[in-house]
């Protein structure tokens, strides 16, 4: 099966309360053990690039690996832009085969976010490709900027309906207390599901997409600084949140630093363990293993998108 969209995706996942899972690629490791656990739990997939993947792996690279996991597995997967920052680098990956894209204007006044999205929203669906917007702003580092926590502002659910309308956007990245990286939250965990269940209501049926997903596993925060590593006080949104948000029309769930975590963990406790070991295949081996794994609970217990293709 050639790379899909996420439309049907989204259709299936809203109508049955789950999320469909959008997991960062950087490296051939990283895309084998996200692929690996969507296999084996019968999930549709989301592989998802940033500007800065692009930089390290090159876009071609990357691109070449995505097709090699589609022709291996036969899998639905989707390959897509993540926090797109114009429409030029949009147009670039909608030009190279990308089945979906992320224009992320979120930076912008309410009125050029519209403008910057409908535009590439009209050069997307022009060629078959479908488009996820932001709206609202996270805290936390995003796009090599950083927006401190009182600088942040929520979605507004009013103007989420009039951005969707006029911009004829397929899917909506939505802020409710999420943020990137492994600092989420400094003391409990807390996201705004009042305002997310608003949201849902004024847009029934349309896909809503949360950031900043990575729920900071203890168990891989641990391990890293068991082995050398120094990362106090990290801390992700709880994995019921995100079941929790996936009832509530919140069909795709982006996770980056819980692979971080995982792949990280792995290398760091094998070179501990194993000194004398200079092969990389001997910790690239566990750290795509640590991912494998990490990404199947996410799909079966968390996402709940397991046997849905
Ligand atoms: O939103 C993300 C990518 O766009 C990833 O978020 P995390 O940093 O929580 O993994
Ligand atoms: O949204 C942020 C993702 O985690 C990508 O991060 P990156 O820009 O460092 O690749
Ligand atoms: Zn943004
Ligand atoms: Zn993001």
């Amino acid at each position: 099966m050639p790379l899909v969209t996420s439309k049907e995706l989204f259709e299936n996942a809203y109508k049955g309360k789950y999320a469909v899972g959008a997991f960062n690629v950087n490296n051939m490791e990283i895309i084998q053990g996200i692929v690996d656990a969507a296999k084996e739990e019968g999930s549709p997939i989301i592989l998802q690039v940033s500007a800065g993947a692009r930089k390290y792996a090159n876009p071609i690279y990357l691109r070449k690996l995505v097709e090699a996991a589609v022709e291996d597995t036969d899998l639905p997967i989707v390959l897509h832009l993540d926090h797109g920052d114009s429409f030029e680098i949009c147009k670039q990956c909608i030009d190279d085969g990308f089945t979906s894209v992320m224009i992320d204007a979120s930076h912008h006044s309410f009125e050029e976010n519209i403008e910057i999205t409908k535009k590439v929203v009209d050069y997307a669906h022009s060629k078959g490709v479908v488009v996820e917007a932001e709206l609202g702003r996270l805290a936390g580092v995003e796009d090599d900027v950083n927006v401190s926590a009182e600088d942040a502002s929520y979605t507004n659910p009013e103007q989420a309906v009039e951005f969707v309308k006029r911009t004829g956007v397929d899917s909506l990245a939505i802020a409710i207390g999420t943020s990137h990286g492994a600092y989420k939250f400094k003391g409990e965990p807390k996201l705004d599901f009042d305002r997310l269940a608003k949201i849902s209501s004024l847009l029934p049926n349309f896909p809503l997409v949360l950031h900043g997903a990575s729920t900071v596993l203890p168990e891989f925060v641990e391990m890293c600084n068991q082995y050398g590593g120094n990362i106090p006080g990290a801390q992700g949104v709880p994995e019921e949140m995100l079941t929790q948000a996936a009832s509530l029309g919140v069909c795709k769930i982006n996770i980056d630093t819980d692979l971080r975590l995982a792949m990280t963990a792995a290398i760091r406790k094998e070179l501990i363990e194993n000194p004398g070991e200079f092969d990389p295949r001997k910790y690239l081996g566990p750290g795509r293993n640590a991912i494998k794994k990490m990404v199947q609970h996410k799909i079966k217990n968390v996402l709940k998108s397991s046997n849905s293709i």
